[in-house]
């Protein structure tokens, strides 16, 4: 048999590219009857327990060598791409453009649907509120610096649920206009990301002077301007501000992740794989802590989290922010739920959603 050439290899390849094109754009029919479905029955266009059910399907079944989570990314284009079809999704996320929370959203939604930066996580909770976008997405913890308070704060006065989280791995890149580290004389970032790079900036910058900005992407913004500087920012603002990477991942610790959460009007279905999260203050009593715990471990749920925060109307007294395994509509967890409120001033369920991998 003779071999084959790198011209035939690609004619076969166009071939193929020629066959899926054909079936994404069938695909896209079938899609936009099923909008038109969703329309007269005026149920919701965006359906997440399908997308998981499509994704876990295919993942499943896929014998490579295309990479299985490739199969994820491709089709949760795909799906973003057919859903813009139905009906154009809004998502409200804490911006601007190019940070890490950006990133997040991309992520979860794919490319297709509409995002809007917002200037303050008050701002994303008013916008799904208002109905102008349909999720929102904020930072609620990171691995190396702890929870965002303000995110839990917000849970205090809002009525909005959490439908999913987002665990995002974070990467630190330095970035300039000349891509070499000896025109550096300055570096910019958030100062998040200068004490998480803080080790790599002593060693390899030592008598460069750090500033501290507002966020990852002002920094991109100003370095965009000026030769001399350099920002510390995440890749995808080395696109959008076209900087050169000068080092990639300067982060001094390895597994730095940040965990987001997506926040809608509704609850997030079932989905076999889930977390609650639950917030509630305690009457101030003797053995209170003990007692708050107690409905949860004579029932074997698993507790993934637990912090506190002062109540800001009433001085030494506090809220409690719990996230437990398991789905609310578990007669267990409901159980558990319904028990602790009897030690509690109150309880609220913020949502129960699907456990990020
Ligand atoms: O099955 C649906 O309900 C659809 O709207 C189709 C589809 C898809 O592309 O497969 C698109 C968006 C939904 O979130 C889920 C699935």
């Amino acid at each position: 048999m003779t071999k084959k050439t790198l011209a035939d290899l690609r004619k076969e390849i166009d071939t193929l590219d020629d066959r899926l094109l054909e079936l994404l754009n069938e695909r896209a029919s079938r899609v936009i009857e099923v909008g038109r479905l969703k329309a007269g029955s005026k149920s919701d266009f965006h359906v997440p327990s399908r997308e998981r059910e499509i994704y876990e399907r295919l993942q499943g079944q896929n014998s490579g060598p295309f990479p299985n989570e490739a199969v994820k990314s491709v089709f949760r284009e795909i799906i973003s791409a057919s859903l813009a079809l139905e009906a154009p999704m809004k998502v409200a996320f804490f911006g601007p453009k190019a940070t890490f929370t950006h990133m997040a959203t991309m992520q979860h939604f794919g490319l297709s649907a509409e995002l809007v930066p917002q200037k303050s996580i008050p701002a994303v909770f008013e916008e799904v509120e208002k109905g102008r976008a349909l999720y929102g997405v904020i930072p609620v913890e990171n691995s190396t610096e702890g929870m965002v308070s303000h995110t839990l704060d917000m849970f205090m006065d809002s009525e909005l649920k959490i439908n999913a989280e987002i665990l995002h791995e974070i990467h630190h890149y330095l970035l300039s206009r000349t891509g070499r580290i000896e025109d550096i004389k300055k570096v910019c970032s958030h100062q998040q990301p200068i004490a998480q790079c803080r080790n790599w900036l002593a060693e390899n910058l030592p008598n460069v002077p750090v500033v501290d900005v507002a966020s990852t992407a002002v920094a991109a913004q100003i370095v965009s301007e000026d030769y001399t500087a350099a920002a510390i920012a995440s890749e995808l603002a080395a696109s959008m501000y076209d900087l050169k990477i000068v080092r990639e991942r300067i982060e001094d610790q390895v597994n730095n992740f940040t965990r987001f959460l997506v926040i809608g009007k509704k609850m997030a279905e079932k989905s076999g794989d889930d977390k609650t999260s639950l917030m509630f203050s305690v009457k101030d009593e003797v053995g209170i802590l003990y007692h708050m715990l107690e409905p949860f471990a004579k029932r074997g749920i698993n507790l993934s989290k637990i912090e506190s925060r002062p109540l800001k109307k009433k001085a030494w007294e506090y809220i409690f922010f719990l996230d437990l395994m398991g789905h609310i509509s578990d007669p267990a967890i409901a159980a558990a739920v319904q028990e602790l409120k009897s030690c509690c001033q109150f309880v609220k369920v913020l949502g129960s959603y699907p456990r990020a991998k």
